[in-house]
């Protein structure tokens, strides 16, 4: 017999579009979130919740530009992998596209902090759970 499925819960299931952007020696791009914010002092790829009648990569190009001052062409934004996590709250679905090309000089913008870090030592900077498994597919990859 197939196990009963579980109670629903009322939890929303959150959209989140991010990017690992990579640089010319391979290290990524990671951001400290700011004082205030949930999970703040976190180190995360910039990003953010997309919004009503956006699609991902509409969202993703919009946040670059105002979280790092960037401007990015859809065309260069690859698909990767995902992030699926439940919170207390709300369950997070993330996109991580990887970004090689962009025009402008990042600035963390809204961000306490950012870093340029080789993927074996993304390890050394503490990140939301849901973004563990993604750290373990970019040290496989790059
Ligand atoms: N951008 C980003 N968000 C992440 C990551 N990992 C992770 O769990 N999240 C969660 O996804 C949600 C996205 O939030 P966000 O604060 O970036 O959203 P946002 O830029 O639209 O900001 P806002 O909600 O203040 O307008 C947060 O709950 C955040 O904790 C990550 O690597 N990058
Ligand atoms: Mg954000």
């Amino acid at each position: 017999m197939s196990t009963p499925a579980a109670p629903p819960t009322d939890r929303p299931i959150v959209l989140v579009a991010a990017a690992a952007l990579i640089d010319v020696d391979g290290r990524v791009l990671i951001c400290q979130r700011p004082e205030g914010k949930s999970l703040a002092g976190l180190w995360e790829f910039p990003g953010g919740k997309v919004e009503k009648g956006e699609t991902p990569e509409e969202c993703l190009i919009r946040e670059l530009h105002e979280e790092l001052g960037i401007t990015v062409a859809q065309a260069c934004l690859a698909p990767f992998v995902f992030a699926s996590h439940t919170y207390e709250t709300f369950h997070l679905l993330m996109p991580l596209y990887l970004l090689r090309r962009w025009e402008g000089i990042v600035t963390a913008r809204e961000h306490k902090a950012m870093a340029w870090v080789k993927p074996d030592k993304l390890c050394d900077y503490e990140m939301p759970p849901a973004d563990i498994p993604l750290v373990a597919w970019l040290r496989d990859v790059l």
